[in-house]
């Protein structure tokens, strides 16, 4: 291939960075300025024109998701598959490394990762193994400190003795989960980062071995790394590694979840001789996007500076949506969504983001109600799903019976009279005796310290998985997850349940099968399928879904979102409280984080933005009333168009002012008005959120407190106002 092709379509910058000589680099720039492709380029450079090994080339991204995408890229620009590339996530690296070495790491082959989910699980019986009341000790606190000091690369024997009583409890509690983890050789996230840096600190052969090995290292989306990922990155690079790292600080997001922004300037310290590019021209949003991001991070005083600009089209103002509620957002964004897609938009260009995980429910409805295909990033994602995990649980346990959080998940799921008297016997003889749950199990029914219909409740359950793991054994890996689906009683149990949910969690488990049929393991592995499998279910928790190749809308936290662009973007529940949160609100670093995150979101579009708030809100089973975002008012005016209910009239706002008419001049026919309260007799009270069709024929859209939105003619609803 030509060489100067790989220079092609980059501007002067961005060569300089793509075809540099081998030195330790820096690129920092903002979004959208091309970091990640500048990153693509130079590995592909490296190879193409330096005739640098895959081999010896080591690539971070920060999600699975990017990183399948990274390899797509540069495998596109070479022309051919590539191996022998190492190219992840730190996890996803770390991971790989210790499978590799796990001897020296002092894992059994077959170790498992524990998710937060089956994290929390597991310190939630070791509180009550320790006597430890959960409402004094939080399942969160004592997982957020241990997962914090991991961060920091901090065993319990390596906190200094603490004088606090409270921190002296949670040190406690991370060394008794330590030793139930090491026991049934369970891994954490921050444990597996935190084991392979321990791996170079205490296997200088291996480390040397990597050292020689990787002569290239690349980081993407820098500015969200951790202390241990950074320690671990240092070492690895070593003398003789040439590093270059890209990222915003602008972007950094993470710091909640302990990452240091500050580690930009400690890599220009660390690695002496480091090039600093900076990319200024953005390629991805309008003029108008771009301004509104730019002017918003200009509230932030932390920051190192940089300047963006665009060659590209000014393009349509932002809109900005006020919605009554949360119902009527959902309701909004489809429709616009629907409208997208009649001028021949994709699905998959539109993505919808919001601040938590929990706002997704109310989209996902008015999405299935318009038969709109979607797909959720990060959160409830497919492998995490309870039915999911419930498979999974089975499939772990037969694949090792040391795993604590299977055996805790499915021992009475379905139910088979397992009760919690029973399982605290079995706990207890597992902390006394330093057994697994498993093995306790057998020897409290071979003891007969169990009887009667306890006895053979639990001697059923052992033999069912000892049953399921002789029968599949040599089976392929989705006949195997089918029979496990059939004979565990999961289908069937989910089958009795009546309802849509149930319904959907059938189907769920019948995905499982095909995703266990499509999946196959990375190049060297060479654990078992199955062992492949349950840590891919683990780590890539649904990046890699069935469907992602269909066409639909894309749904995803805001954090999650990081790194990608799309036409059409929908930031939704931007409201005091929501976004900032109540909490990050007060803290003056608090808040420029989340004002970082809001400058992600916003230049995740490409050409349209859409941002909406809701009066109220409805989220965790409780009425909220906001105010629109501070975030908003921090918006030029100029680049805002405020978009009016009835969608016929629309005009721009003036610097961050609301019109106090607008409910007022909405009434009609109906006799009703958009957001007026109105009671029904049989379905109780409820919001009017929108109204068709006049006279006879007219019907309104009340959104119910209990109950959702209904769609009533309103002649024979015998609607009243309040
Ligand atoms: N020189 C260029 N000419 C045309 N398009 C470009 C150029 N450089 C980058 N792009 C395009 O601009 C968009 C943004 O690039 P990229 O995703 O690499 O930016 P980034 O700096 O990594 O953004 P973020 O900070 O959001 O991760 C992409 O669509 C990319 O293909
Ligand atoms: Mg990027």
């Amino acid at each position: 291939m030509d060489v100067s092709s790989l220079l092609d379509g980059m501007n002067d910058k961005q060569r300089e960075a793509v075809a540099a000589p081998a030195q330790n680099m820096l690129v920092l720039a903002g979004a959208g300025s091309g970091k990640t492709r500048v990153l693509v380029h130079r590995i592909a450079w490296l190879m193409q024109v330096e005739q640098v090994p895959a081999s010896a080339i080591l690539a971070v991204t920060f999600t699975n998701k990017a990183s399948a995408e990274m390899r797509g890229r540069v495998e596109q620009l070479l022309g051919g598959r590539l191996f022998g590339l190492w190219l992840g996530t730190f996890h996803g690296l770390a991971h790989r490394l210790l499978r590799a070495h796990h001897l020296d790491a002092r894992l059994p082959q077959d170790f498992q990762i524990l998710d937060s989910d089956d994290q929390k699980r597991l310190l939630r019986r070791i509180l009550k193994g320790m006597n430890l009341d959960e409402k004094q000790w939080p399942v969160r606190q004592a997982s957020g400190f241990i997962n914090a000091r991991k961060d920091e690369g901090l065993r319990p024997k390596d906190i200094q003795i603490l004088h606090d009583p409270v921190q002296q409890t949670y040190q406690r509690i991370y060394q008794v989960y330590q030793d139930t983890c090491d026991r049934a050789g369970l891994v954490d996230f921050a444990e597996l980062l935190l084991r392979a840096h321990e791996l170079w600190l205490q296997k200088p052969h291996i480390l040397a071995h990597y050292q020689q090995r990787f002569q290239h290292i690349l980081v993407d989306e820098f500015q969200d790394t951790n202390s241990i990922q950074y320690a671990w990155l240092h070492m690895l690079a070593g003398q003789q590694a040439r590093v270059m790292i890209v990222g915003d600080d602008d972007q950094s997001i993470y710091g909640w979840r302990g990452a240091k922004v500050e580690n930009i300037a400690r890599f220009l310290q660390d690695f002496p001789g480091s090039e600093t590019v900076r990319l200024e021209q953005n390629y991805r949003s309008t003029g108008t996007i771009l301004k509104a991001a730019n002017t918003l991070i200009a509230n932030n005083a932390e920051r190192m500076g940089k300047q963006l600009w665009t060659e590209g089209v000014e393009g349509e103002p932002i809109a900005l949506y006020g919605a009554f509620n949360e119902v009527d957002e959902a309701r909004f964004v489809v429709e616009r969504i629907k409208q997208w897609r009649q001028q021949d938009g994709l699905l998959a260009e539109a993505a919808i983001l919001y601040r938590n995980n929990a706002q997704s429910r109310v989209l996902e409805e008015a999405l299935i109600q318009s038969r709109l295909p979607y797909r959720i990033y990060g959160g409830l994602r497919f492998f995490e799903r309870q039915e999911i995990k419930d498979a999974l649980g089975y499939l772990r346990l037969m694949n090792n019976r040391g795993d604590e959080a299977a055996f805790e998940r499915i021992v009475n799921t379905p139910t088979r009279g397992i009760g919690e008297r029973t399982l605290g016997l079995v706990r207890e003889a597992a902390r006394d005796r330093q057994l697994t749950l498993w093995q306790s199990a057998w020897a409290l029914v071979e003891e007969k310290v169990l009887t009667g219909r306890a006895a053979s409740a639990v001697s059923r359950f052992l033999a069912l998985i000892n049953q399921l793991e002789d029968e599949t054994r040599e089976l392929p890996l989705h006949v195997q997850t089918d029979r496990v689906i059939e004979l565990s009683g999961l289908k069937a149990m989910y089958q009795a349940e009546r309802g849509e949910k149930a319904q959907a969690r059938v189907e769920n488990l019948e995905e499982l099968v095909s995703a266990t049929r499509q999946f196959t393991p990375s190049e060297d592995d060479d654990m078992s399928l199955l062992s492949a499998f349950l840590s891919h279910a683990a780590l890539e928790a649904g990046e890699s879904q069935a469907d992602q190749f269909d066409d639909a809308v894309q749904l995803m936290t805001l954090h999650s979102a990081k790194g990608l662009e799309f036409p059409l973007v929908f930031m939704v529940g931007v409201e005091e409280g929501m976004f900032p949160s109540q909490q990050s609100a007060e803290e003056s670093q608090r808040l420029e984080e989340e004002r970082r995150l809001a400058y992600v979101g916003i230049t995740r579009a490409m050409s349209k933005l859409y941002i909406s708030h809701a009066e109220t809100r409805r989220l965790y089973g409780k009425e909220m009333f906001h105010r629109p975002s501070r975030f908003i008012k921090e918006l030029p005016g100029d680049c805002l168009e405020e978009i009016r209910l009835k969608a016929t009239v629309s005009r721009a706002v003036p610097n961050g002012r609301f019109s106090q008419d607008r409910v007022q001049d909405t009434f009609n026919e109906t006799g009703f008005r958009l957001g007026q309260r109105v009671r029904h007799p049989k379905f109780g009270e409820g919001v009017v959120l929108n109204f068709e069709g006049a006279d006879a024929h007219s019907r309104v859209q009340v959104n119910f407190d209990d109950g959702g939105s209904k769609w009533l003619v309103t002649a024979y609803a015998r609607l009243e106002a309040l």
